[in-house]
């Protein structure tokens, strides 16, 4: 048995643990018929006698305990949080659960975005269709921060299966950004971000696919890094699409941000998305460098989108000067390909969501590692309820299905040859720079969409923010939400993005800025 894992008795399928039911003769000519395959009754009975041990197989699969890994540290259900014991709706699950006494983490507090597994503390994922559901695996990122010291202080609401860059498509209702209630905290991380800025937690985990740690982190104002894909594992957290996956940290400072990914990074030996021999640095130690000699290009393509706020620009440009005065060489270079990075994620993004999340149950087929069987159960039941999915993600499942159906996942694939092309585009430009700097967001924080708002508006407020992030998704890159500045009160963050499994280089500028002086003074 490898290290950490044995038979998890809680984890029987008990209401199956019977024989599996057999098919009728009808459902297997409907099947078949799914396939195209035309049975007649007589293939139809040859073939259910031919199967008859395929399925004593399946009994057998069915009578074996499931194997997951064994839950430690004790812990309760929780709460709900009410009222102004959750101020900004940022709460799903307050509880506590406390790590090892000594470690990387002592004394400090940890909130989970909600699409991480938990065992025995109920999650959602801020859908209604998953509502009721109880993980009985920790995803690896809990494990390694329980391992560290940390306390778990429970579950922050995120957006509708993470499908939103604004915070107000959860099925728990909006959540407020503590700089002005009434406007977003950006999403999907949102809870996250929101109780990293009010100081209700010190740390968060938060997740991103198209920008869902970065964003919400720009309109909070905290740190939030999206390492390089795979650097993390994503073990036990609701997945979107394989490629595109990442989990991390969102912190109120760097220093908090580097030693957590110190704890989270490494391979768990059960998530394909990770490469055997890329393991943590000591991020917090490497990140005192400083910059000097540091070549820093300002993406002039991340800077012209419609919808850019050249307000936003031009404090991400002035908050680019203390790198200079810090001695890094920042000069403005050009990544023509970066203005098609969000047309090359849309595929991978809306096919890929629409295949593995949704239609494969979570998880889908055809990788190695750990299945969270009992989540995809659960989750199976969106298909009898699929109408009061978000409208957010509605659209994008009526896009990806479009394109899967009628042009056989071509563009998909497609998309993923130019998201090699894509990378090597910002490889090229990294082999003369050390840090990539654009906004993270074009625009700052907008007001949360009153209830009963046009759908046109709700899609609008959730997919306008992320066309410098989610390139970044598809390629890989390390990339990093700074705080850089207040516009009209609101947060501007600058995003940082290095070389693949560079994290270090991201960390040490990162951390220069910070110690420069207030960054709300920019
Ligand atoms: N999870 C994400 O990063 C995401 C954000 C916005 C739209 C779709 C996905």
């Amino acid at each position: 048995m490898p290290d950490g894992l044995q038979a998890n008795p809680s984890t029987r399928n008990t209401e199956s643990y019977m024989a599996i039911k057999r098919p009728t003769l009808d459902q297997l000519q409907d099947v078949a018929l799914s396939l195209g395959i035309h049975l007649s009754e007589a293939q139809a009975s040859s073939y259910n006698a031919l199967l008859q041990a395929n399925f004593d197989a399946y009994d057998a699969v069915d009578a074996m305990p499931d194997y997951l890994p064994v839950v430690s540290y004790a812990r309760t259900p929780g709460y709900r949080p009410l009222g102004e014991e959750n101020k900004y709706g940022a709460w799903y699950v307050k509880t506590t659960i406390k790590g090892k006494p000594e470690g990387k983490l002592t004394g400090k507090t940890v909130v989970l975005k909600d699409n991480v597994c938990l065992a025995g503390v109920p999650m959602m994922n801020g859908a209604s269709t998953l509502e009721g559901y109880v993980p009985n695996v920790d995803a690896t990122v809990v494990t390694r921060l329980l391992d560290a010291g940390a306390t778990v202080v429970g579950k922050s609401v995120c957006e509708y299966f993470c499908f939103s860059g604004g915070s107000h498509t959860s099925a728990s209702g909006p959540v407020h950004n503590p700089h002005r209630m009434g406007y977003s905290a950006g999403g999907s991380s949102s809870g996250s971000a929101a109780l990293v800025a009010a100081g209700e937690v010190d740390l968060a985990i938060g997740g991103d696919q198209g920008g869902s740690i970065r964003m919400p982190a720009s309109y909070c104002g905290i740190y939030g890094m999206k390492a390089t894909h795979g650097l993390v594992p994503y073990t036990g957290v609701m997945p979107i699409e394989l490629t595109i996956d990442h989990t991390g940290p969102m912190t109120a400072n760097v220093t908090d941000n580097a030693l957590m990914l110190e704890v989270l990074a490494g391979p768990d030996g059960l998530d394909p998305r990770q490469h055997a021999g890329q393991t943590a640095k000591p991020y917090s130690e490497l990140m005192k460098d400083g910059v000097r000699g540091l070549r820093i290009g300002i993406v002039k393509e991340g800077f012209g989108w419609p919808q850019s706020d050249a307000a936003v620009g031009a404090k991400v440009r002035k908050a680019a000067e203390v790198f200079t005065k810090l001695g890094a060489i920042v000069s403005e270079v050009s990544v023509p390909m970066h203005a098609v990075g969000p047309a090359i994620w849309l595929p991978i993004a809306a096919e890929g969501a629409t295949q593995q999340m949704m239609k494969d149950n979570g998880h889908g087929f055809n990788w190695k590692g750990l299945y969270v069987t009992s989540m995809v159960d659960f989750h199976a039941g969106w298909k009898q309820r699929a109408d009061e999915l978000s409208e957010t993600l509605k659209l994008t499942m009526v896009l990806g299905e479009y394109f899967i159906k009628h042009y056989r996942g071509h563009y998909y694939a497609k998309a993923q040859n130019l998201a090699r092309q894509l990378t090597a585009a910002y490889d090229s430009t990294l082999a003369d720079f050390d840090l990539l700097l654009m906004p993270t967001l074009p625009i700052t924080a907008t007001p949360l969409p009153a209830p009963g708002a046009s759908i046109e508006e709700v899609v609008t407020r959730a997919f306008e923010v992320l066309p410098n992030t989610c390139p970044f998704d598809v390629t890989g890159h390390p990339s990093m939400s700074v705080p850089c500045g207040l516009i009209d009160g609101l947060p501007v963050g600058m995003m940082l993005t290095g070389r693949c499994y560079d994290e270090a280089t991201i960390y040490r500028a990162a951390y220069a800025f910070e110690q420069a002086g207030d960054w709300k003074a920019i």
